[in-house]
Parts: C-alpha cells; sequence; structure tokens
C-alpha cells in the first residue's frame, strides 16, 4: 500500500445522520469518511463493534481510497425497497411511493406482536399488487425466531408469497433444521460477517442465498472473492451507509458475474440527508453505477467531531494485519 495510514487517517471526517425511522435499534447513522488517492471510503462500524470486528471495516474504507474497483459488468443494479418495522399504512406508504417491484420487510421486532408481521406484509402485499402482479416479498427476522416460531410464522406469512426468509433464526444448525422444515428459500445474513463464513454455511446446509456487505467483509475485492468461493446466489446489502459506502456496494453488486436478486442497496431514503450532493437513491427499481464524492455543503449539516473515529480507526488498524486478504498497513 503506497498510502500510510497516518495520511489516510489525517483526511478522516465523521458524520452523524438522523434516521426517518429506528432501524436496527439506531435512530442516529454515525460513521467516518477518509480520502485517499482513488477517492472517499466509508469506515461506519457500529457503535458496538469492537476494534478487531471494526477492522474489516476499515479495510473496506482503505482500499475504496486507496485503489480503484473492479471493473463493472451493468451499469445500474436492481434493489429492493426496505421497510423498517413501522405500520401497516406507512408500510404501504414506503412501497407505494418507491420504483421497487421487490420489498424487504423487516420482521420479528423486539416488542411487538407476531400479528404487526402479518398486518405489515400484507399491506406490503397490497401496494407491489396495486402496480402489477410481478412484486416480491422477502423477510428479514434478523435471527430472532426458534426454529418452532420461524416455520410457523413464515408459512403464515408465505400467504402473501415470500420470496426468501433472511436470518429467520440465529445459529447455522437452527437454519439448517429450519431449511429441511419449510420450503421457503432462507437467506443467511448475521451468519456471514468473516470471509470462511460462507463456506460453513454452505457445509451446514444453513441457507439458499448468502448476504454479502462490503464493510463487514472487508471491502470490494473480499466481498467478490467471498461470493466466488460461496458458490450460492448473493444479495448484496448495505449497512446503511452514506452514498460514499453504497457506492462500493453497488460497485460489488456491478461486478458479480451473476446477479439474480434485487440488492438491498437502496436504504439512502432511511436517512434524512447525505454527505454527497448527488445521493444514491433508487429510481424505477434500480440505482446507476456511480461513485459519487462527498460534498463539503451536504457533510456541513451532519459533521461531528472526527476525534473519537480517528481514535477507532487507529485502534481497528492494529488488527488489519488478521484480516485475510488485506494487506498489512505499513
Ligand atoms: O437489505 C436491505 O434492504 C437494507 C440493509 C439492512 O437491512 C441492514 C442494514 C444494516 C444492518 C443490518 C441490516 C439487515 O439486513 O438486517
Ligand atoms: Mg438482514
Amino acid at each position: 500500500m503506497t498510502t500510510d495510514l497516518a495520511e489516510l487517517l489525517g483526511t478522516l471526517r465523521a458524520f452523524a445522520i438522523p434516521m426517518r425511522t429506528k432501524f436496527r435499534g439506531i435512530t442516529v447513522r454515525e460513521g467516518a469518511l477518509i480520502h485517499g488517492p482513488a477517492g472517499w471510503g466509508e469506515f461506519s462500524p457500529f457503535a458496538e463493534y469492537g476494534p478487531a470486528e471494526s477492522a474489516r471495516w476499515l479495510a473496506s474504507a482503505i482500499e475504496s481510497a486507496t485503489v480503484p474497483w473492479p471493473a463493472p459488468l451493468r451499469d445500474s443494479v436492481p434493489v429492493n425497497v426496505t421497510v423498517p418495522a413501522v405500520g401497516p399504512d406507512r408500510a404501504y406508504e414506503i412501497v407505494a411511493a418507491s420504483g421497487c417491484r421487490t420489498a424487504k420487510v423487516k420482521v420479528a421486532e423486539p416488542g411487538q406482536a407476531e400479528v404487526e408481521d402479518v398486518e405489515r406484509v400484507e399491506a406490503v402485499r397490497d401496494a407491489l399488487d396495486a402496480t402489477g402482479a410481478d412484486g416480491r416479498i422477502r423477510v428479514d427476522a434478523n435471527g430472532a425466531w426458534s426454529v418452532e416460531q420461524a416455520a410457523r410464522v413464515l408459512r403464515e406469512l408465505d400467504r402473501y408469497g415470500l420470496e426468501y426468509a433472511e436470518q429467520p433464526c440465529a445459529t447455522l444448525g437452527e437454519l439448517a433444521s429450519l431449511r429441511r422444515l419449510i420450503d421457503i428459500p432462507i437467506a443467511a445474513d448475521e451468519s456471514i460477517r468473516k470471509a470462511e463464513d460462507p463456506l460453513r454455511v454452505r457445509a451446514a446446509g444453513a441457507a439458499d442465498i448468502v448476504m454479502v456487505k462490503v464493510q463487514p467483509l472487508g471491502g470490494v475485492r473480499a466481498a467478490l472473492r467471498v461470493a466466488e468461493a460461496c458458490g450460492l446466489p448473493v444479495v448484496v446489502s448495505s449497512a446503511v451507509d452514506t452514498s460514499v459506502g453504497l457506492a462500493a456496494g453497488v460497485a460489488l453488486a456491478a461486478a458479480l458475474p451473476g446477479l439474480r436478486h434485487a440488492c438491498g442497496l437502496a436504504t439512502m431514503s432511511l436517512l434524512t440527508g447525505d454527505v454527497t450532493a448527488h445521493p444514491l437513491h433508487e429510481t424505477g427499481g434500480e440505482l446507476p453505477v456511480r461513485r459519487p464524492a462527498v460534498d463539503e455543503d451536504a457533510l456541513a449539516r451532519f459533521e461531528t467531531d472526527p476525534e473519537s473515529w480517528r481514535r477507532r480507526a487507529l485502534a481497528a488498524a492494529q488488527y488489519l494485519t488478521d484480516v485475510q486478504g488485506t494487506e498489512p498497513v505499513p
């Protein structure tokens, strides 16, 4: 690596962008941006992630800032609209306002009743059907269900037609048991955070599809290698990034030889703003393959003190040599 870490961290800018709806327990999305010869990179590990886990997120930001991404094979990528754990009226509005023909619906939210999931999914099906019969619904339980509960609730939700269920249960063993019980395809998300995880998922017979996220896997190239090695269809999704991080997800989706499913990259609409002047917003169910630069005026609305993020990045950097497939930083 030719750009040194101190130099990169000298460019670090921090942001805090309020979310439109609480998502994954978060109401403000915080993170940092670094700039290098190849452009901007996003480093936004969630608050509870320690240095070891954050190292892959940092590797991803460093890759974005220092090396060009692989050549794109397409100029746009299909995306799903993301429906947080909101009430049915709001869920209908979110889907109706989007141009997406695939909706990803959050279910099994802590503190909510099963009937709320059923009503939300029903409203999403109504919203999709209002504009055509080709709408697809995927649900994401973030590992919250037991095998029995997952089998029961998913059979009920499948009345509205499910494309797949994302991380219905927490462990590989549970996913594999559930997969033998139901016909609905299963996607692994939280089960995939390290390069070797997809191979474990496959070996355990735990999923039909794998979710691939650029920052948790350590960059576009690392995620591409994971997708290739795994041999299962992949869905590229975001970690609710700014357009800087989303662009890396788009670059991955654009470089994949086969892209059978809509990506979970239409998350700009979950945030109240962005750090670029031309955010990667979905239109007509697609995102363009492009890379917006940080805009000083846009960033100014959300900028926060970078010191704590610089410290987090430095602590994460200590673990970089352990990250598989990542160059040690000199
Ligand atoms: O896939 C999408 O549509 C949006 C991304 C998303 O849901 C997500 C974003 C950040 C953290 C976790 C998740 C998740 O899939 O559970
Ligand atoms: Mg998920």
